[in-house]
């Protein structure tokens, strides 16, 4: 039987290889930087630019009517951010904007593509490093076609953990992430990381760099391409309460294994992020 998503997982590869050159182009000129949630949530010209050059490309490919389409930008702009059982993309067109207009070497395009719900395929391009990471549901994952695999590190002494303070800053919420950061570091760990991207903090679990990756308040588009890509070289995703991941829940713990994976989850300190499918709230 024919393989219905190859040329799409191959079209995404160029488009975000295209996307990334775009990224490298746009930080060789000033950066005018907006903002978005919050005065620490921003965004640049850059971002929206390069989203419609990825979604315009993938509508020109595959026809407007049977795809759909769920962008970090256009969902700031009120897009709807439903996932649906319909062919979806979910798009990040720069996973890492702060460290874009600050300069700090990781910036990632994130794209990922679900069929009746199940995500088939991710692509993640870091873009300032060159490196394309890629998988595809069942069929391994791989970085620059090199196969990839999780540590296997079941020691969580031995383990380095990746974590984000986000771009919430309540003064509640920033407590209990700091307090979570301090409780792994006491168990003790070998380290605590971030990247500043959350699909590049993923590809980093699934190369063995580290051995989990947890957030509270990442969004679907964060995270969907390095759900599989995690998932096909190896490694375990669970909600950050041991329950079964949740792409739209907005909190995730990526890990090599679930002896890692469990352990860090004892450690964390829940705090309520909005789901990126509740239902939009009119302003008055
Ligand atoms: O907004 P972009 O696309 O740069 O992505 C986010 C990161 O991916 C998070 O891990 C990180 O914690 C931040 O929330 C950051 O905003
Ligand atoms: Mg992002």
């Amino acid at each position: 039987m024919e393989d219905p998503w190859q040329k799409p997982y191959d079209f995404a590869v160029s488009v975000a290889r295209k996307a990334g050159a775009e990224i490298r182009k746009a930080g060789e000129s000033e950066i005018k930087v907006c903002t978005k949630s919050s005065t620490v949530d921003l965004v640049t010209k850059t971002d929206e630019r390069v989203e419609k050059i990825i979604i315009g490309s993938l509508k020109e490919e595959f026809g407007e009517g049977t795809h759909c389409f769920i962008g970090e930008e256009s969902v700031a702009k009120g897009e709807s951010c439903i996932l649906t059982d319909k062919p979806t993309w979910i798009i990040d067109p720069v996973d890492g904007t702060t460290n874009f207009v600050h300069g700090f070497p990781f910036v990632a395009v994130s794209i990922a593509f679900a069929v009746n719900k199940q995500l088939e395929f991710g692509v993640i391009y870091s873009c300032l490093e060159d490196k394309m990471y890629k998988a595809r549901r069942g069929k391994g994952a791989f970085c620059d076609d090199e196969p990839i695999q999780v540590s296997d590190v079941k020691d969580i002494n031995k383990s380095i953990i990746i974590s984000e303070h986000g771009t919430d800053r309540t003064p509640e919420k920033v407590k209990k992430i700091f307090s979570t950061m301090q409780k792994i570091l006491c168990i003790p760990v070998h380290g605590l990381r971030g990247s500043g991207t959350a699909a590049t903090n993923m590809c980093l679990v699934a190369t063995g760099a580290v051995e989990a990756f947890f957030e509270i308040g990442i969004h679907c588009w964060d995270i969907a391409a390095g759900a599989v890509i995690v998932q096909e070289a190896g490694g375990i995703l669970l909600d950050v309460d041991g329950g079964p991941f949740d792409l739209m829940s907005r909190r995730m713990v990526s890990a090599n294994n679930d002896v890692i994976a469990k352990r860090i989850i004892k450690e964390i300190e829940i705090f309520p992020a909005e789901r990126d499918d509740a239902p939009v709230q009119k302003k008055c």
